[in-house]
C-alpha cells in the first residue's frame, strides 16, 4: 500500500479529520496538515485504534450512559465525510456556521460540533466531546478566500466556474449586482470567495489594518508555470500569513504541465507534498470544472484546521470591500461581517462617517434583514462612500454614533498636532529593549543570478539582532503592487540595474515607501548595512556640560524657587540633565526646565556669566553646586 492522506483516510474510514489529528497527536506523529501523508504503519495502528474505539462504544451501547444520549435511536447513514461531488444538493450541506451539533453519528464519527484547535487539543475522547456543552462555544465561521495569480491564469474563470455552479441561480428578472464577494455552497458547507482582485484583498485592505482573507488560492496556469505576478501573490499570502493552496489550472490544455509548476513551485520554498511538503497543489480546469470539486474540499479542509471562529451574537464589527455611489440608490459599499450580526435599520460607524442602514442585499442581490458572520452584505445607508478596508462598526443610536465619530475626529487631530510638535523621548528612540528587530526589504534585480547573489551576501548580514526579511524577490523593475506590498509590511524596496517607472515612484511617494534603486552592488549593500544599522538599538552616554554655583534663591510666584547662579565651568542648556550637591551629598537629580539671563528665557549660558536655573524644585539653596550634562549618541562601528 503507498502513503495516503489522513483526509483520505478519514473519509475511507469515515471518522471525522479532527477524530484522526487527535489520534496522531496521541501517538506522537507529527503532521503539517490535513492532506499531510501517513505511511503503512500508523494506518494500521490507526485502523488498531478505531477497532478498539468501537468495541469499546458497543460494550457501551449495551449498557447506556449519560455520554450516549446524542447518539441517534436508528443506525444513520454515513454522512460525516461525504465525497465530493458536483451532484450533491447544497441544501443537505450542513452549513459550517450552524455547527450545533446536528449531523447524523456514524458509529465512529464525531458529530459536526466545533472543534478545539488541533494543535491545542487535548486528545479528548470523541463522544466526551458529544458530550460537551455546545452553547459556551463560539460556533464556526465559513471561511473567506481570495483567488489570486498571474495575468491571464484563469482567476476570473475559476470563480466564474465556482459562482455559475455553486451559488443558486438568480430568478428570471432579479438583477445581480457586482459586489465583489460571493457565497459558495459546497457539500463541506459555506465558502465565501472575494473577487475583488486579490491584490486588493491584501494591499488596499491590509494596510488599513483589516485582513478579510483567511485563505489564498495562487492560480498557476499548467501550460505557464510559475510567472512574476504568481510569485507577487505568493508574497502577498506570505505577508498576510494566511494558508495558500496552489489551483494549477488549464489541465484540459494538451500543453499542461502540472509536474513542471510542482518543481517551478519549490523555488519559490512551496514544496508540495507529494514532494515531502506541505502546500496543497490541486490540478484545476476551469473549462471543464475538472478537479474543482476537490479545490473546494481543500479550502474547507484548511478552514477545518485553522479553526475559524465568530460569535454571531457578540458586538458587530465588518470590514468594507468595496463601495460606489449609484445614481439612483445613493451610496453601496459592501461590507463584509466578520463578528456579530447586522441588521437593517442599524447604524454603522465607519472611519469618520455614519449611517443608518436603509436596506441590505446578500450577494445574490436579495433583499435580508440581518447578517451574520462570514456574510457579505451590501449596504444602503452611507451619506459617503467608505474606502475598502474601512472597519465598520455599530452603534446603539443615532447620538451614540455621533459621539464615536467625533471622539475620531478628535483623535486625529490630536495625532496631526503631535506629529507636528514631536519630539523624540529616549524611549521613543530606544524601543523595547533586547527585541530582535526585522528588516523587511523587496528586491528586484535585472537577472535572476543578481536576485541570487544578492540574497546570498543579505543571509550572511543576519545576525542575532536583526533579521533581514526578504518579503519579494524578483526580476524586472518593481510594480505598484511591489509598493503596495512594502507599504503593508513597512519595507523598503531596493532596485539592482532595474529602473522604477515614473508612476511606481509616484505611489512610492504617496504611500511613503522607500525606493532605492542601484547600479553598483557593493552600494545596494552599503544601502542594507545602513538600514541595519538604523535597526541597532542606539547607544547613548552622559556627557559632562558645565558647572554653575548657586548665589542666591529667587522665590518666582509661578515657577517655584529659582537658582540665581555662576555658571564656572563650561556651559549649560536648557532641557539637560542636573545635578545638585550640598557638600559632598548629591541632594537632586534632574531637569534644567528653564534657563533665564535677566527676565529673558534663553536656551543656552556660556561659563562666566549668572543665570537664573529653574529645577522645577523648591529645596535649591545657596552654595549648592549644580552640574549639568547631556545624553548624547554614540556612533557604533
Ligand atoms: N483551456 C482553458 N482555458 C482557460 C482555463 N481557465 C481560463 N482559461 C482561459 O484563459 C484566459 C484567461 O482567463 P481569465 O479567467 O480571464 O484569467 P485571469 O487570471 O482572470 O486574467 P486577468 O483577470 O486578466 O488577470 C481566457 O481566455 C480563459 O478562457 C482553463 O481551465 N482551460
Amino acid at each position: 500500500m503507498s502513503k495516503i492522506r489522513i483526509y483520505s483516510l478519514a473519509k475511507d474510514l469515515g471518522v471525522d479529520n479532527h477524530k484522526l489529528l487527535e489520534i496522531l497527536d496521541s501517538l506522537g506523529v507529527s503532521y503539517k496538515s490535513v492532506s499531510s501523508t501517513l505511511d503503512e504503519d500508523t494506518v494500521e495502528t490507526i485502523k488498531e485504534i478505531l477497532a478498539g474505539e468501537a468495541e469499546a462504544g458497543t460494550a457501551s451501547a449495551a449498557a447506556p450512559d449519560a455520554t450516549d444520549v446524542q447518539a441517534p435511536a436508528q443506525p444513520a447513514p454515513a454522512t460525516a465525510a461525504p465525497a465530493p461531488s458536483a451532484a450533491s444538493t447544497p441544501s443537505a450541506a450542513p452549513a459550517q456556521s450552524a455547527a450545533p451539533a446536528t449531523a447524523t453519528l456514524t458509529q465512529n464519527a464525531a458529530p459536526a460540533a466545533p472543534h478545539p484547535a488541533p494543535s491545542a487539543a487535548p486528545a479528548v475522547a470523541t463522544q466526551e466531546v458529544a458530550s460537551l456543552p455546545t452553547t459556551v462555544e463560539i460556533p464556526h465561521r465559513a471561511p473567506v478566500v481570495t483567488i489570486m495569480g498571474h495575468v491571464d491564469h484563469g482567476k476570473t474563470s475559476l470563480l466564474d466556474y465556482i459562482r455559475k455552479t455553486k451559488v443558486a441561480a438568480k430568478e428570471a428578472g432579479g438583477i445581480t449586482q457586482h459586489v465583489g464577494a460571493f457565497e459558495a455552497k459546497t457539500s463541506k458547507g459555506r465558502i465565501v470567495f472575494i473577487d475583488t482582485p486579490g491584490h486588493e484583498a491584501f494591499t488596499t485592505i491590509r494596510a488599513r489594518g483589516a485582513n478579510v482573507a483567511d485563505i489564498a488560492i495562487i492560480v498557476v496556469a499548467a501550460d505557464d508555470s510559475i510567472m512574476p505576478q504568481t510569485r507577487e501573490a505568493v508574497a502577498h499570502a506570505q505577508a498576510a500569513k494566511v494558508p495558500l493552496i496552489v489551483a494549477v489550472n488549464k489541465i484540459d490544455l494538451p500543453q499542461a504541465d502540472v509536474e513542471r509548476v510542482k518543481t517551478d513551485l519549490t523555488t519559490l520554498n512551496l514544496v508540495p507534498e507529494e514532494y515531502g511538503g506541505d502546500t496543497v497543489v490541486v490540478p484545476v480546469s476551469a473549462k471543464t470544472g475538472e478537479g474543482v470539486e476537490d479545490l473546494l474540499e481543500y479550502i474547507s479542509l484548511t478552514a477545518e484546521l485553522e479553526d475559524l471562529r465568530a460569535d454571531p451574537k457578540g458586538e458587530f464589527s465588518g470590514v468594507v470591500i468595496e463601495s460606489r455611489v449609484d445614481k439612483q440608490a445613493g451610496v453601496l459599499a459592501t461590507v463584509m461581517v466578520q463578528q456579530g450580526t447586522v441588521h437593517v435599520g442599524d447604524f454603522l460607524v465607519v472611519g469618520e462617517n455614519y449611517g443608518k442602514i436603509k436596506a441590505m442585499t446578500d450577494s445574490n442581490g436579495e433583499r435580508i434583514k440581518s447578517a451574520g458572520p462570514s456574510t457579505p452584505v451590501q449596504v444602503l445607508g452611507f451619506s459617503d462612500a467608505p474606502s475598502s478596508g474601512d472597519t465598520v462598526k455599530s452603534a446603539k443610536n443615532e447620538h451614540a454614533a455621533r459621539e464615536v465619530v467625533a471622539g475620531r475626529v478628535d483623535q486625529r487631530r490630536d495625532a496631526e498636532d503631535a506629529r507636528v510638535r514631536r519630539k523624540l523621548s529616549l524611549d521613543d528612540i530606544m524601543g523595547p529593549l533586547g527585541e530582535v528587530r526585522e528588516v523587511n526589504l523587496v528586491l528586484r534585480a535585472d537577472t535572476q543570478g543578481s536576485v541570487e547573489a544578492i540574497q546570498g551576501i543579505l543571509a550572511k548580514k543576519q545576525s542575532d539582532d536583526v533579521k533581514l526579511n526578504v518579503m519579494l524577490a524578483g526580476i524586472g523593475a518593481p510594480t505598484e503592487g511591489d509598493v503596495l506590498l512594502a507599504s503593508t509590511a513597512e519595507a523598503t524596496i531596493l532596485c539592482f540595474s532595474v529602473t522604477p517607472s515614473g508612476s511606481v515612484k509616484k505611489v512610492a511617494d504617496q504611500k511613503a515607501v522607500e525606493l532605492k534603486s542601484f547600479r553598483i552592488i557593493y552600494e545596494l549593500i552599503d544601502e542594507v548595512d545602513r538600514l541595519i544599522k538604523g535597526n541597532l538599538e542606539p547607544v547613548f552616554e552622559e556627557r559632562y556640560l558645565g558647572r554653575a554655583e548657586v548665589r542666591m534663591v529667587i522665590r518666582h510666584p509661578k515657577n517655584g524657587n529659582i537658582a540665581g547662579s555662576y555658571i564656572t565651568d563650561g556651559s549649560f542648556k536648557r532641557n539637560a540633565k542636573a545635578k545638585v550637591t550640598r557638600g559632598r551629598t548629591v541632594v537632586y537629580e534632574g531637569t534644567v526646565v528653564g534657563l533665564k539671563r535677566f527676565k529673558d528665557d534663553v536656551r543656552e549660558v556660556q561659563q562666566g556669566y549668572e543665570c537664573g536655573i529653574n529645577l522645577d524644585w523648591n529645596d535649591v539653596q545657596e552654595g549648592d553646586i549644580i552640574e549639568a550634562s547631556e545624553m548624547v549618541e554614540v556612533q557604533q562601528a
